[in-house]
């Protein structure tokens, strides 16, 4: 087995995408596939700096650096609405957040730059944005309003608080009516070129994995009931919500959302969805 034909993959440590890595077939690959479970902002940073080759990461850096990667289809996190887990707490109503201090997660790229996006062109406010650690009250201590995305914010939500809640997914929804794309499956290019097969092996295994836990996703329920708390019917709820596609749908919310990110100077342009697809020769 040469060097090239091993795989790092990315996952992201928070309960949204373990309805797509619970049923993976590890036996399948043995040694050939490493795992690297980080907050989506450092797999971020992994992936550009080569020392992840593969997995989610926010769809926001994906764009900022797409012609470095691939997308393979039909894997995201996803949604059409409420997520439940992409929250802005605040102590005022969003359209009087103008000049205010807004604090934004460094665990997140997607999310924060669609706040920037909801409050500068459809509610009309220009806050002032710090980043901090994902801790409501040591956010709020400081602020007007705080972004928390993942399990910090379900965390959050369940904790007694002060504050209005507002959900980043039904924003957007509410503004534009188009679904929204948070994390996408990125593929390095040099990865596709070095071991096309392995990429596509690993690729049919995400999608087996993703059709299991939809036939099955009882086991992922009650894990995350475990580790994070919470009733077994809230993670269904919070699971059924979510969608791991990424088909017709999914693309056009997010190609607006570039497309808005651009038009704000988030992205320095706006960026093309390039979809992998399968060229490897043993197919
Ligand atoms: C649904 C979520 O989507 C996430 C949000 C991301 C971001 O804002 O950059 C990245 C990956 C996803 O984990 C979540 O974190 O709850």
């Amino acid at each position: 087995m040469h060097h090239e034909s091993r795989i790092r993959i990315g996952k992201i440590n928070y309960t949204n995408v373990w309805p797509i890595y619970h049923y993976f077939p590890h036996e399948r690959f043995g040694s050939r596939l490493e795992w690297i479970e980080q907050v989506p902002t450092g797999l971020n940073r992994a992936m550009l700096a080569g020392e992840v080759d593969m997995g989610a990461i926010s769809s926001f850096a994906y764009a900022e650096s797409h012609e470095r990667y691939e997308l393979y289809p039909e894997l995201s996190v996803s949604a059409l609405g409420n997520v439940n887990s992409l929250l802005l707490f605040h102590k005022k109503p969003l359209e009087e957040l103008d000049g205010c201090t807004v604090m934004l997660p460094t665990t997140s790229a997607t999310t924060v730059n669609l706040l920037k996006i909801v409050l500068h062109r459809f509610v009309g406010v220009t806050p002032h944005y710090v980043y901090a650690a994902p801790s409501l009250d040591t956010m709020m201590k400081h602020a007007d309003a705080a972004l928390l995305i993942g399990d910090d914010a379900i965390r959050a939500s369940w904790s007694d608080h002060p504050y209005e809640v507002s959900d980043l997914g039904g924003l957007w929804k509410r503004y534009t009516g188009e679904w929204m794309t948070f994390a996408v499956w990125a593929v390095r290019k040099q990865t596709i070129e070095a071991c096309p097969e392995l990429v596509a092996d690993v690729h049919e295994s995400f999608l087996r994995s993703k059709v299991a836990g939809l036939q099955d996703p009882e086991p992922i329920v009650r894990k995350a009931q475990a580790e994070i708390g919470g009733t077994l019917e809230y993670w269904r709820g919070y699971f059924r919500n979510l969608s791991h596609d990424f088909g017709p749908d999914q693309r056009r919310g997010l190609s607006l959302y570039f497309r808005y990110a651009a038009e704000q100077g988030l992205l320095s342009e706006d960026a093309p969805l390039r979809i992998w697809t399968d060229n490897s020769v043993t197919r």
